[in-house]
């Protein structure tokens, strides 16, 4: 079991006593002072917080009300919205009427029957409108062209998104083709369907659907329909239709979606002469576009099929729909989807209700276009109905709309559409694909990481799963600061050597910058650990260190996933995988505590590899005086994430203690096309969104790949470039600049250590008092408001029966306080069976 996770938006900032107490309690440079217990660990009962919590204004608390959606596209404001099929003639219309009622559209179409080129036509129309740049509308316009049928492609184009609503047009649509291929439509209509719901619900991207349906779900009448007909689909077309409101209607039932369908009758006509219906490729399928192509040959026949119906000149009658006032039947039927509370299928007959023979529309068109077109009476059309005529009085009722455009409208605006535009959209360059590029993704990433409660449940899971890692403690360490000790600790991107001296009241280190070349590839582990030894050797020799009898102590501490066979001296310790970009040749599988021995003795300085540490393990014997019944290091760093249990070899009672860094979390979400691009097996990118401390890298691949741009909006790109110029100024700069990622970062880690806090009292039935929580990371310190977040988050998730036993604890450099305890000490390892 595991909390549940209401996602919170952004709320307030900070109040400005906490962070004023904040900035001032985590300020500051390493001193002795911080290295005891109690006075630079700053704990926080979260009980104290809900009381201080509780005297806030309610206005100043977050509240649910600007929804996660509004949270995810965020800082724009606007509704999105994701049309499938939005290529397609019905589609395109429809996004323009969208965007025009200030939405934000994603498309995705894979472009079988849509061509792209009408979305750049929906633009120019909405720039003409809006009077704006069509470059500048592009951020509100996005296309992605993935078949809905490939669930992979369609989860790795959606996984970061969310919507307020979907409206699905993705499908063929034509009555007759439908009788030749039945198992197509059924693939493409209901499979295609049924995926996109699926991936949908499984990462919460959207629980709203507008569908787009047909009246061929209802049995052929020669009366109006009205939405209370019975449903008796007379082809495969009309049968998918009908699966696709079933399984609206289950979503609905089961999952809280909401949702409505819209069964069209005869949609026909064109908003203008730039945007209409141009049927690809290849002979059109439906009535109008027929006539269309027809006249523009300048004559021809017109197979009619059936000329024998009992109808008031034998050809079937259909109720031909201005697509315009289609469009605004959409645009209703989404305001109300917006605000819908029913837990029905809401459906609406969309027609005009007046029926039109295919002998009147052969005629109407003829006179819109002046052309001669001739009926050739054929045998009824397998599938057809004789009379297919909407009762449109509900959607008059309950959405306030009314088709208002007559037959010639609807063929006059079709005809001069074809006239403007004979070969359709084919002379018009392509409309830009998103596909997501390294960039887009990294974007994306940074705006939309995860804020739902699904991808917390994966993160969870990551967490869970690796708990496998499991190391036990057969003796806790004494701290022992007696003569001198050193710790070298090799993070990610600093190397600091810190020389701590028993009674001293500060102890001394120095940070290097680890230089990049030492990252690349054809770095040597010498080059590496002899660069290390360096800087030990300067702090060594500035310290007068030399002659000191008998070798001193160092703690090897390293932020890499190591072996745990044994912590003890005589037996290898083995960095088992690189992360944070490293990936120095001959090192993994090594002995590091040999390597850094001899790179020691290489500059014959007289200090003994006592220990090798992985850096939160480390952080875990700093807290080994405060431990309870369980411990959690929340690091920020970029670890992989792992998880260790501890237990006192005396006692068998045993006390939990997880060490959990916020990376390597993607093993529980799927690895996109950009961590592959990335080489890093999708590890690091993700790490560093989580951390908002790594944004600026983002920026700069922004900046790099301007050509991407088409998505990144200027505003955005130059907002970026300026984090970028604040990352190479100071780091901190750059983290200000981004608290949009870091407050989201915070809440992330926040819910997702609520779930395991929940996990841990869960199975201990009950019985654990007290768990620690010892907070770790850059983040944490730079900057105050990464705290408060991550506290306040913290306690809007955790049980509240959870709440007064979990203690917060804010450490700084807490891996090297835990290698000084544990430096000479009598503590090692052993691997859990
Ligand atoms: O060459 C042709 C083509 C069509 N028709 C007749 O014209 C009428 C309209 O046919 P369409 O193929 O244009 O459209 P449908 O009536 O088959 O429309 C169906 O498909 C539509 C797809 O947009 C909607 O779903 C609509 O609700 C649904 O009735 C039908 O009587 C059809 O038999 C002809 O006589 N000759």
């Amino acid at each position: 079991m595991i909390p549940s996770f209401g996602w919170q938006p952004l709320g307030p900032k900070p109040l400005q006593p906490l962070r004023a107490q904040l900035t001032q309690r985590t300020g500051g440079h390493l001193t002795g002072e911080e290295s005891g217990r109690g006075n630079g660990w700053l704990s926080c009962s979260l009980l104290a917080l809900a009381v201080a919590r509780a005297g806030r204004p309610s206005s100043e608390r977050p509240t649910r009300s600007v929804g996660c959606s509004a949270m995810r596209s965020g800082w724009r404001g606007q509704s999105r919205v994701l049309c499938t099929g939005g290529c397609g003639y019905i589609g395109s219309h429809t996004v323009l009427g969208l965007l025009q009622a200030g939405y934000e559209v994603v498309v995705i179409d894979n472009l079988s029957r849509g061509s792209s080129q009408s979305l750049g036509r929906v633009l120019q129309l909405l720039s003409a409108t809006e009077r704006v740049a069509v470059e500048e509308l592009r951020s509100r316009l996005r296309l992605v062209v993935v078949d809905l049928c490939d669930e992979a492609c369609l989860e790795e184009a959606l996984v970061f998104e969310q919507f307020d609503s979907v409206i699905h047009f993705a499908g063929f649509k034509s009555v007759g083709e439908s009788m030749e291929v039945p198992q197509l439509y059924r693939e493409n209509n209901v499979g295609g369907f049924e995926t996109l719901v699926r991936v949908l619900s499984k990462h919460s991207i959207s629980s709203r659907a507008l569908l787009s349906s047909s009246c061929t779900v209802y049995r052929p009448s020669s009366e109006k329909i009205d939405e209370t007909a019975p449903l008796e689909p007379t082809c495969p077309y009309g049968e998918t239709k009908l699966r696709q409101e079933a399984v609206l209607k289950d979503l609905i039932k089961s999952s809280g979606w909401r949702g409505c369908s819209l069964r069209y009758f005869n949609p026909a006509g064109a908003h203008s002469n730039e945007l209409g219906e141009a049927p690809k490729d290849g002979t059109p399928l439906m009535l109008v576009p027929l006539l269309q192509r027809m006249a523009l040959q300048g004559e021809g026949e017109l197979s009619v099929f059936g000329g024998d119906y009992n109808t008031r000149d034998g050809s079937a009658v259909r109720d031909y729909i201005h697509i315009q006032d289609l469009v605004d039947a959409h645009v209703k039927a989404l305001r109300r989807l917006d605000l819908q509370e029913s837990q029905e299928l809401e459906v609406f007959n969309l027609g005009s209700g007046e029926g039109s023979t295919v002998f009147e529309v052969l005629d109407a068109f003829s006179h819109a276009s002046g052309r001669r077109l001739a009926p050739n009476v054929q045998a009824r059309r397998p599938g057809d109905a004789a009379f297919a005529v909407a009762d449109p009085s509900l959607a008059h009722q309950v959405l306030g709309w009314r088709a208002t455009r007559k037959l010639d409208q609807i063929l006059t605006s079709a005809w001069e559409f074809i006239r403007a535009n004979p070969d359709g959209f084919k002379k018009d360059p392509p409309y830009p694909r998103a596909v997501p590029g390294v960039a887009d993704r990294l974007r994306d990433l940074a705006q939309l990481l995860f804020p739902d409660s699904t991808r917390l449940h994966a993160l969870h899971a990551a967490i869970m799963e690796s708990s496998k890692v499991v190391g036990r403690c057969s003796a806790v360490a004494q701290p022992n600061l007696r003569g001198l000790t050193y710790v070298v600790d090799w993070g990610g991107s600093t190397l600091r050597v810190l020389r701590f001296a028993a009674g001293a009241e500060r102890y001394s280190g120095e940070a290097e910058i680890i230089s990049e070349h030492l990252k690349a590839q054809d770095a040597s582990p010498d080059e590496l650990f002899d660069f290390m030894a360096d800087v030990v050797a300067r702090v060594f020799h500035r310290h007068g260190d030399a002659g000191q009898g008998q070798a001193i102590p160092l703690c090897f501490v390293v932020s890499f996933a190591l072996s745990f066979e044994s912590f003890g001296p005589t037996k290898a310790v083995t960095l088992t995988h690189w992360a944070k970009d490293w990936a120095t040749p001959g090192i993994q599988g090594q002995n590091l505590a040999e390597l850094m021995a001899q790179a020691l003795a290489r500059r014959r300085l007289p200090l003994k590899v006592t220990k090798v540490l992985n850096d939160c393990v480390a952080s875990l014997f700093a807290l080994s005086e405060v431990v309870a019944d369980a411990a959690v290091v929340v690091g920020t760093g970029t670890n992989a994430c792992f998880v260790r249990r501890k237990s006192g070899s005396e006692s068998e009672e045993c006390r939990e203690v997880l060490s959990t860094e916020w990376g390597g979390i993607t093993s529980g979400l799927p690895v996109l096309q950009a961590d592959r691009d990335a080489n890093n097996g999708g590890e690091v990118n993700l790490e560093r969104m989580v951390s908002g401390l790594y944004l600026p890298r983002i920026v700069q691949r922004l900046h790099a790949q301007p050509a991407e741009g088409t998505l990144c909006p200027k505003q955005e790109l130059a907002t970026s470039m300026e984090a970028m110029e604040a990352c190479s100024a100071a780091d901190s700069g750059a983290i200000q600049s981004c608290e949009f990622v870091t407050a989201r970062s915070a809440a992330i880690c926040a819910k997702a250590l609520a779930a395991v806090l929940d996990n841990l009292a869960r199975a201990k039935a009950g019985k654990m008092e007290l768990m620690e929580v010892v907070l770790d990371g850059a983040l944490f310190h730079k900057l105050p408001q990464y705290f408060w977040w991550f506290k306040h988050h913290l306690l809007e998730s955790l049980r509240p029966q959870l709440q007064p036993r979990v203690r917060l604890h804010l450490v700084k450099d807490a891996a090297s306080l835990g290698a000084v305890r544990v430096a000479d000490g009598s503590v090692f390892f052993q691997h859990a069976a």
